[in-house]
This record gives structure tokens, C-alpha cells and sequence, in this order.
């Protein structure tokens, strides 16, 4: 079943077209990341997804009714501010405790519920912003560059976590990323975006097309070859994006 679907959208800022002809869906349950240089018009894409920025040309159709989680890049909370998780999670939608306990175990922090927020690390505060974006079960969530400022060990985690929500919710994911090795591997589908869709797949396929290759070349530090080695050895017990990075 199809969520969301892009048809021959343009997005323009007065006369700078930053969005050509681009045509996308993202189907139920499906984990689908868009990469792009900076300035290709990742972001835009997204906002004209949720209504924020008007098409300038073509359309953005959602399911009837379908419920979209966003989470944001990143949320700057006055750390002099005293505000507990909670609050913080009840602080747009008056939901139950109960909801908010349960979105924070989805969103693998069961015991945060009391935490001050600015107490938490750069990893604990996105998957707070995570958990916020499922406390009304969303059928899709996206999300916008939400590892930035984590590690590479933390950034690696937080896309298993993403995958955990899939298998838990079901939810469909719409996400943007800049780390391509470690998205790559926890990404059903690729999307290229560079003012247009260059090229679009399954991540092999993405990873090894010219379009692709011409953007980001194939010297990313070997970041791609770590998804794309060869499969020699079973994979049976090691489908996480955790372990396809080590
Ligand atoms: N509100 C705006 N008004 C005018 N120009 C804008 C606006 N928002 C974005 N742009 C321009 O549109 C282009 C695409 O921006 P966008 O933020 O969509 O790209 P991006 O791929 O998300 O970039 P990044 O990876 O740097 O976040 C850029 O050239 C940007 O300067």
C-alpha cells in the first residue's frame, strides 16, 4: 500500500529551482533514506512531504488519514531549563504515562521517564525526540539528518533502533542521512537526490551506480565496501546495522 507519493514535484525559492521533476512513494512498512550532497535538496523534499514548503509544480499525495511521525535533525532545549522527559513528552499532545512509557521502550530508553532532559547524551535525546514522534503510532516516520552530532558507534546504533521501531510497529521510515555506509545497510531503498533523483534502488545497487559513484565517488574511506564485502560468511545471525559496520 502506497503512503506517500511524489509526482513530478518542483520546489522553488523565488527564481532558484532547488527540486526538479522528482518522483517518489514510499510504500507501508518500508525504511527508505535519501543522500544527497549538501544543498541537493534533501530537506525541501521532506517539506514539501509534510506541507511545509508548496510545490512549485506537480504534487505530494498521503494516504487518507495516514498519521506521519517527524523527528527533527536536532531540538536546542535551554539547558537552565528544568524539564523532565515526561513533561517534555506530554508538553504538545496530553497523552498517558502509560503511552509515553511505552514509545520510550520502542524507542530503546525504557527508564528515562524521570530524567532531566539536559541531563541526557546526544544518543538518550534523539531517541527521546524518537519517542515523542511514536507516541501517536505514526504509519510513517521521518526523519531529518537525526544522528547528527553522535558518533559513528552512536549513529550506527540509533539506525538499529530505527529498524528495531520497524519490526515492532511496522511504521514505515523516511529518513535522510549523510552517513551512507551506515544507512546503507539498514536501508531498504535507497534514494539519490541531487536536485533531481539521480539514481534510486536497493542500496547494492545504488552504491555501485555511476550517478552515485559521480556524487560520492568510490573513495569514501572504504565506508561502502564495509556493506558491499563480500558474503562469504553467513549472515544468518547478524542482520544489524551495528554489526554490518564493524
Ligand atoms: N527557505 C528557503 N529560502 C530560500 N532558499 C532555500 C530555502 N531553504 C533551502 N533553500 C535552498 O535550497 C537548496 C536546497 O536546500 P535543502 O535544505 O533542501 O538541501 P539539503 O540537501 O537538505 O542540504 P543539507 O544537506 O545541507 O542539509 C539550497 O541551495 C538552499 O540554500
Amino acid at each position: 500500500m502506497t503512503l506517500i507519493s511524489v509526482e513530478n514535484l518542483s520546489v522553488r525559492y523565488g527564481a532558484n529551482t532547488v527540486l526538479r521533476h522528482v518522483d517518489m512513494v514510499v510504500e507501508a512498512g518500508e525504511i527508505v533514506t535519501i543522500v544527497g550532497p549538501n544543498g541537493s535538496g534533501k530537506t525541501s523534499l521532506l517539506r514539501a512531504i509534510i506541507g511545509a514548503t508548496k510545490p512549485a509544480v506537480g504534487q505530494v499525495s498521503l494516504k487518507p488519514g495516514l498519521k506521519i511521525g517527524y523527528v527533527p535533525q536536532k531540538l536546542h532545549i535551554d539547558p537552565t531549563l528544568p524539564i523532565s522527559v515526561e513533561r517534555f513528552m506530554r508538553l504538545t499532545d496530553r497523552v498517558s504515562k502509560v503511552k509515553c512509557e511505552k514509545a520510550l521502550e520502542t524507542a530503546g530508553v525504557p527508564d528515562l521517564l524521570k530524567r532531566q532532559m539536559s541531563q541526557l547524551s546526544g544518543g538518550q535525546f534523539q531517541r527521546v525526540l524518537l519517542a515523542r514522534a511514536l507516541i501517536n503510532q505514526p504509519d510513517v516516520l521521518l526523519l531529518d539528518e537525526a544522528t547528527q552530532g553522535l558518533d559513528q558507534p552512536g549513529s550506527a546504533a540509533f539506525y538499529h533502533q530505527i529498524e528495531e521501531v520497524r519490526r515492532e510497529t511496522g511504521c514505515a521510515i523516511l529518513m535522510i542521512s549523510h552517513e551512507l555506509h551506515v544507512v546503507m545497510s539498514a536501508s531498504d531503498r535507497v534514494v539519490c537526490l541531487n536536485g533531481h533523483v539521480c539514481c534510486e534502488g536497493s542500496p547494492a545497487v545504488v552504491a555501485s551506480a555511476p550517478e552515485y559513484r559521480a556524487l560520492f565517488g568510490t573513495g569514501t574511506g572504504g565506508a561502502l565496501a564495509l556493506y558491499r564485502h563480500d558474503h562469504d560468511h553467513d549472515h544468518d545471525h547478524c542482520e544489524t546495522s551495528q554489526e554490518a559496520a564493524e
